[in-house]
């Protein structure tokens, strides 16, 4: 049922492309039809050179027939490797172009979450997947089809007392394939399932090798990968289990066509009732017709594996969209920020509920809760990383979700604890690709206190950074990308919990980068050590998703039993 759906799936990116994809079948199974008839001609030829007086000129010409059909079965042939060729780089192109558009309209969060290796893998290696499939496969499949088709019309043509008995290993070929086959949809889902979770593995271990080292744990030891890799293993072993007998019985039956034509056309030779050339032609084509059955099983299996391939795009290109609004540009930001009865969910449960907040121009607020209550959603929720479902958040009397995203996300500067960095010069790091100028890029460097030590740099601000090249401390990181937001100047800043693993010189330089940076600007600030925050504005406390109090540090400290009192005392 899904493979049927991702099949549909494929068909429904090939467009004016499936009518090239048509005509290269039929070119194929034309080509194919056209294979038989130099046998027709060799059989005949044979026949003449049989005979007493013997016709030298029909040979001749039934030679020149064969040249010629040949030549023409090779241009079919050619022709439609063409056009299957064509559409499928077309349908890939269409498939290609479908998948990072519609990357370009999902909101923002998908990628916070989604491995970055998978959305790559479904880009290129399963769309190239298709490529092998559209462009080779289905010619192939034609001609795989209609080969034992026209050459069993043909034998039972030529001596159907022969040709009859070929039909039970065809019969047996078929059932082998049936016990084969049988569960193949729910042992494939299995496999892709465990493959997926082995590579997911495999992919975390290689992350956090250094905590894996520094625990001492080993790829022997890392519990999680024996695990899976066993059931991974212990799936193909069942999986070959499955198919070994069956399979063998296959592979033992399409290699018997002689065992069925030396007896009963050896029969009919010695019996005179058929002639030699009857019989050699038999001898030659059957083989041929019974191993082309192989391909099409083949087939069958890398099918499977394409569609597989074709369903991990379709995860990405069926991901919702972002929700299209009015698209306005032109807002005030400099107006209250506000959160009404704001709920929202990633999937079933509710992680914020009926949030109520406003965000004074120019102050800081700041987000303190306990871990998972809340506070890096509301963050996410005010660039529509993710877009809410009940509620409004308005920028004055503008919901964000009227306002262009991309215009909302250049007035707002996010600053994350994962800093992402370019492998590029520190210069072009800051820069971000903006419109600014070298004297811009050093002023916003100074004002996050990271001056001084790009100039200790033996390149200063032209050294690379980045995989195979300088590596920067967590607080020269963040340093860096207060840079950036400095320089981006945008009169809105989320700062997510970006002193937590700073030394005390790194923390005070940062704290002094935040002070620059958030002067003059509507400023949330996500913190663990509330002593960085206690002189803000407002201080919004989160528990379970709601606010449960809201204020001053002065005030919230005296509130008996409060929650903040109390992570202030324990903190
Ligand atoms: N992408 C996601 N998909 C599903 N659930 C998520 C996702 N991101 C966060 N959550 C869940 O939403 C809840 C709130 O998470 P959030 O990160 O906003 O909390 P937080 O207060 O910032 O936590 P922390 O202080 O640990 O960073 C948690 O229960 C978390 O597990």
């Amino acid at each position: 049922m899904k493979q049927k759906s991702n099949f549909t799936f494929l068909l429904s990116y090939a467009k004016n492309e499936k009518y090239k994809l048509y005509l290269s079948a039929f070119l194929s199974v034309c080509s194919s039809i056209l294979m038989v008839v130099p046998y027709v001609l060799i059989y005949n030829i044979i026949l003449e050179l049989l005979k007493t007086d013997i016709n030298f000129n029909r040979i001749k010409s039934l030679a020149i027939y064969t040249a010629i059909l040949i030549v023409v079965r090779l241009i079919l042939f050619i022709l439609s490797g063409v056009f299957s060729h064509v559409a499928a780089f077309n349908i890939l192109y269409n498939i290609r172009m479908q998948t990072v558009k519609h990357l370009g309209n999902i909101n923002l969060g998908y990628f916070r979450e989604k491995n970055i290796g998978e959305i790559k893998k479904a880009i290129n290696e399963d769309v190239e997947k298709l490529e092998n499939f559209l462009a080779h496969q289905i010619p192939d499949l034609a001609a795989a089809i209609t080969t034992p088709i026209v050459l069993l019309v043909f034998l039972f043509f030529l001596e159907w007392r022969i040709a009859i008995f070929l039909l039970i290993p065809i019969l047996l070929a078929i059932l082998t394939q049936i016990a084969m086959f049988k569960g193949y949809g729910k042992r494939l889902d299995k496999y892709n399932s465990l493959l997926q979770r082995l590579t997911s593995t495999i992919t975390q271990y290689i992350k956090g090798m250094n905590v894996f080292k520094a625990f001492n744990l080993t790829a022997h030891s890392f519990k999680k990968y024996i695990d899976i890799n066993n059931k991974y293993t212990e799936n193909w072993h069942n999986m070959t289990d499955d198919f070994k007998n069956p399979y063998g019985i296959f592979l033992a039956v399409v290699d018997s066509a002689l065992i069925f034509v030396i007896p009963s056309g050896g029969y009919l030779y010695l019996t005179n009732k058929i002639n030699i050339s009857t019989f050699l032609i038999f001898l030659l084509l059957s083989y041929t017709f019974l191993t082309s059955l192989k391909t099409l099983m083949q087939f069958g299996g890398t099918f499977s594996f394409v569609l597989a391939g074709a369903n991990n795009v379709r995860s990405i290109i069926e991901f919702p969209i972002q929700n299209e609004g009015k698209n306005l540009k032109d807002i005030n930001f400099k107006e209250d920020i506000s959160f009404n009865n704001v709920t929202f969910s990633y999937d079933k449960n509710d992680v914020l509920k009926d949030i109520n907040l406003i965000l004074k121009p120019n102050t800081i607020t700041a987000l303190v809760g306990p871990s998972g209550s809340g506070k890096t959603t509301i963050a996410y929720l005010l660039g529509r990383f993710w877009d809410i479902q009940k509620g409004s958040i308005k920028i004055g009397n503008i919901d964000i979700k009227d306002i262009d995203v991309n215009y909302l996300l250049s007035n707002i500067s996010y600053v994350f604890q994962d800093i992402f960095m370019l492998t590029d010069t520190i210069f072009e790091n800051i820069r971000m690709g903006l419109d600014k100028t070298k004297e811009e890029v050093y002023q916003a460097a100074k004002d996050a206190e990271i001056h001084e030590f790009i100039m200790s740099l033996p390149n200063g601000y032209d050294t690379i950074i980045g995989d195979g090249h300088i590596k920067l401390s967590g607080g020269e990181k963040q340093r860096i990308s207060i840079a950036r937001c400095l320089l981006k100047n945008s009169p809105i800043v989320v700062l997510d919990e970006i002193t937590a693993y700073s030394d005390i010189e790194n923390e005070a330089k940062i704290q002094n980068a935040i002070r620059n940076l958030l002067k003059d600007k509507t400023a949330i600030i996500i913190a663990h050590r509330l002593y960085t925050i206690k002189d803000v504005n407002n201080i919004v406390v989160l528990n379970e998703g709601e606010i449960v109090e809201n204020g001053k540090h002065q005030d919230l400290i005296t509130k008996e039993k409060g929650l903040y009192k109390h992570l202030w005392e324990v903190k």
